[in-house]
């Protein structure tokens, strides 16, 4: 499989998302970060001649590819308190059959969770290598997100959790040193075992509380989110969905779909072209 099939497989993913899941009336969109969210935003500009409609950014590169595509970003901080975005897309590293993801291979995750968070709709977009049954199956770490003073002390606390090989992970000249995030945060690549689902849990195919050596995927993100000196785990799961619906049920959205940090539906691009739709009810 040649580099020239896998783009052409996130550009299908992001046609058929854009084509199910936006409006060209929408007064906010999320626009995520990476190299599949390019061709969702390749994809907008194709329909949208809307210049009403405000793209809001998950970080540098994402706001880069928002204005070369001659659209109009705003920036989180300045949405008016209680506005939800109509809907909000983004990749994903790893996609699990309960629609967890991981996220953060590209050191942007803290960001892109506000803007999922703050979506009536988050809809991912990927490429047929992230579609798995579990998390960590082909992608092997966690990305979390560190306070640089607290880098090794997150370490020691990740390998008391389980992981085998908790990395700093440094820029692609290794000399010039840590990775900064656009926090100028640091980002640790934690190994860990494949993840279970609650599924699995349910099916005693572990504990998934790391007593066993199995963690479920919520639990492992609310163990790591919860050591001081980490701002965010690039693990997006059902973790902080009822804070999510609440802020929804506020602000009086009746279309509320979304769980918070998992998407109502993730767009795979197969190798043969065809694009497969993952959602809580199962593949078509
Ligand atoms: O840090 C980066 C983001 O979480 C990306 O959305 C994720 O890594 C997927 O990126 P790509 O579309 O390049 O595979």
């Amino acid at each position: 499989m040649t580099d020239t099939n896998v783009e052409a497989a996130k550009r299908a993913a992001g046609q058929q998302a854009v084509a199910d899941h936006f409006d060209p009336s929408a007064s906010y969109v999320g626009i995520g970060s990476g190299t599949t969210i390019v061709y969702v935003v390749e994809a907008i500009k194709e329909r949208s001649t809307n210049p009403a409609i405000r793209f809001v950014p998950t970080g540098y590169q994402s706001r880069q590819v928002i204005i070369n595509a001659g659209l109009t970003p705003v920036s989180f901080d300045a949405l008016p308190s209680g506005i939800l975005l109509d809907v909000a897309f983004d990749g994903a590293d790893e996609v699990d059959t309960e629609l967890n993801c991981i996220k953060g291979g590209g050191a942007c995750l803290f960001q892109e969770k506000l803007v999922a968070e703050r979506a009536k709709k988050f809809v991912c977009v990927a490429d047929y290598r992230k579609r798995q049954d579990r998390l960590l199956t082909n992608w092997p770490t966690i990305p979390i997100e560190v306070a640089p003073l607290a880098q090794i002390k997150v370490q020691d606390a990740l390998r008391v959790l389980g992981s085998t090989d908790p990395r700093l992970r440094t820029t692609l000249l290794e000399k010039s040193g840590p990775l900064k995030t656009d926090q100028d945060f640091y980002i640790i690549d934690a190994k860990f075992p494949t993840l279970l689902t609650r599924k699995d849990v349910k099916d005693g195919k572990g504990k998934g509380d790391g007593s066993d050596g199995t963690w479920e995927v919520n639990t492992i993100a609310k163990a790591i989110k919860g050591l001081t000196g980490v701002l965010e785990v690039g693990i997006f799961s059902g973790l902080d969905g009822d804070a999510a619906q609440a802020l929804r049920a506020e602000s009086g959205e009746k279309d509320a779909v979304s769980g918070g940090q998992v998407p109502v539906a993730v767009y795979f691009g197969m190798q043969d072209g065809s694009v497969v739709v993952r959602t809580k009810d199962g593949e078509h």
